[in-house]
């Protein structure tokens, strides 16, 4: 963004802008983002001059940085959001639930399926809840244009409840399997639309935060399913226990959405321009109703069907504009190949197989130390928390990739000096030091991920401009699944076949192909809007402008730093 230093004239009138947005006060934890923010709030006096009250001139109000003049983005944002957040992000707590669920089930579920199951029915158990997920992932998109938002996520809900009840009720293997596929629908749809939701809600200061907060529900449901799992590991049938409690906060979730507003990227869409307007006034209370409306213009602008013709003939004018149009195949490549890093980074297998890994290893109570990844998850997402709209994403990413990568090299060989007995099991137990080893390596690793990449791909709504958003995040969230289903489908028999070794050093080698990519083509997308994004994109991936533009801004800082300094 333009920040240079000369000093604008002021028009404003402050009867019209009552809230002092131009105030010089200092918050002494105000990131360099946010000041930036604030700095643009003082310079919009010069755009918002020649606008009649309540009269938008398109001109005026797309005449800022890259076009854009989106003042209102400078508020104050109510604290109602981070309640909207939460209450949202329920999804998140059924999505981390359900797939963490299963690492302690599998391994107390002994032959109440009718047999003993063996790794392969854990790998079938395991993968049919990514297979329904990615069909999920897939449709949701589409639906979540169709019907809105919020009914997608009650439907997501609903069939999380029904395949809790299959799931327990099961007495064979199939039937178990069954259960687990229409868990992954619910979860693969909660997984499109809640971060979604929550970023065409969110302002653009705290989408990075606010996304965080689905994640960081997710590694909570895990957390909260490994604790379930610990807790009911010894009592009778109690895997049916552990299933069967994700209907709690699918119940809950259904009852809270009822205070939930509807997206108003979605309400423009379909023409109901008032009740966007209202959502925007309550998550920026202080803003004057001007800026509010050029709000609502610039989301008009954005979500503007361009297409006509019949719903395949849209469907296929969609495809060709996110094919086509270079920022939004370059979107879409960014998102598809975060997501599919994401899980080929093998973090899954982990969250999954923890516990069958740590019996494995010889540790005495396999399911507690699964918490323990479990819980560094948790831990380290909300460190990302705290640091993402600080370090922006870029930085984020590259520097917890390389302690990913490391993790995974020294758990490799961990793994090879494991001594073992003559049929070729691990024999040596908890206390061998090369066991620790594992333990430690894979605690740096999840906390490594958890503070980048498990965090980052699910920024992946910014990326795209409303008119292909459904389909693109629909395809990315797709290949999350699906490369979910690989790792979930093939991680026991790669560490049979291949030795825990060649796995994790596999692993390691996809997580180093991830860096150079994203060393190349992924920018930094802090402190863009989302309409912003799609310019940064055109004519490449814009990474070197994004560094430039982050670089002026800190500078910007400083200079804004020395200033307050001197007046002081
Ligand atoms: O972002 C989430 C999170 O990292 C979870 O812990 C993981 O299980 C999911 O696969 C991922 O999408």
């Amino acid at each position: 963004m333009d920040l240079g230093r000369q000093k604008s004239p002021s028009f404003v009138d402050n009867e019209a802008f009552p809230h002092d947005v131009q105030s010089s006060h200092e918050n002494p934890f105000e990131t360099p983002l946010e000041l930036e923010s604030r700095e643009k709030a003082s310079k919009k006096s010069v755009d918002v001059a020649n606008v009649d009250e309540g009269v938008i001139n398109p001109e005026l109000s797309l005449s800022g940085h890259h076009g854009f003049n989106d003042t209102v983005e400078c508020q104050p944002v109510s604290k109602r959001i981070w309640a909207l957040a939460a209450s949202a992000g329920i999804g998140g707590l059924l999505f981390g639930y359900d797939t963490g669920v299963i690492s302690g089930a599998l391994v107390v579920i002994g032959n109440s399926l009718g047999k003993t199951i063996t790794d392969g029915d854990k790998e079938y158990i395991t993968s049919s809840t990514s297979l329904g997920a990615l069909i999920g992932g897939i449709t949701a998109g589409a639906l979540a244009d169709f019907l809105g938002r919020k009914p997608v996520i009650a439907i997501a809900s609903i069939i999380v409840i029904i395949g809790s009840i299959v799931q327990v009720t099961a007495h064979s293997l199939w039937h178990m399997i069954g259960g687990r596929f229409v868990i992954g629908i619910g979860v693969g749809l909660a997984s499109l639309i809640v971060p979604l939701y929550l970023s065409e809600l969110a302002p653009s200061k705290i989408r990075g935060r606010l996304v965080i907060v689905y994640v960081f529900l997710i590694t909570l449901g895990q957390v909260i399913a490994y604790g379930i799992d610990t807790a009911f590991e010894h009592v009778k049938h109690g895997w049916r226990w552990m299933v069967g409690l994700a209907i709690v906060p699918a119940f809950f979730q259904l009852v809270i959405l009822v205070w939930l507003p509807e997206s108003p990227r979605l309400l423009i869409k379909k023409e109901k321009a008032e009740k966007a307007y209202n959502t925007l006034a309550s998550i920026y209370p202080t803003a004057h109703p001007y800026e509010i409306q050029t709000k609502l213009h610039l989301i008009q602008e954005g979500v503007r069907d361009p297409f006509s013709g019949t719903r395949l003939q849209k469907v296929m004018k969609t495809l060709k504009e996110l094919y086509f149009v270079p920022s939004n195949f370059r979107a879409l490549i960014l998102a598809c190949s975060l997501q599919a890093l994401q899980q080929l980074s093998g973090f899954n297998s982990l969250m999954y197989f923890s516990s069958t890994i740590f019996q494995t290893v010889g540790f005495d109570n396999p399911t507690a130390t699964g918490l323990i990844i479990a819980g560094t998850n948790f831990v380290f997402t909300i460190a990302a928390f705290s640091v993402i709209d600080r370090f922006g994403r870029r930085l984020l990413l590259l520097v917890t990739l390389l302690g990913m990568i490391a993790a995974l090299i020294v758990c490799a060989v961990a793994f090879h000096f494991l001594p073992r007995d003559k049929n070729g099991n691990f024999s040596a137990g908890q206390s061998n030091p090369w066991a620790i080893v594992i333990l430690i390596s894979m605690i740096v690793y999840v906390a490594s991920y958890a503070s980048g990449l498990g965090n980052l791909p699910w920024q992946q709504s910014e990326l795209f401009p409303m008119s292909v958003r459904g389909l693109g995040t629909g395809m990315a969230t797709a290949v999350n699944w699906a490369s979910n289903l690989a790792i979930g489908a093939t991680f026991l028999t790669l560490m049979n076949k291949i030795t825990p070794t060649g796995t994790f050093a596999l692993y390691g080698g996809l997580c180093a192909a991830g860096w150079v990519m994203s060393y190349f083509c992924y920018p930094e997308f802090a402190d863009y809007t989302i309409e912003e994004i799609s310019i940064l994109l055109k004519d490449g991936f814009g990474v070197k402008e994004s560094m430039e533009h982050l670089r002026r801004v800190r500078q910007e800082h400083a200079w804004s730093r020395e200033d307050n300094q001197t007046k002081a």
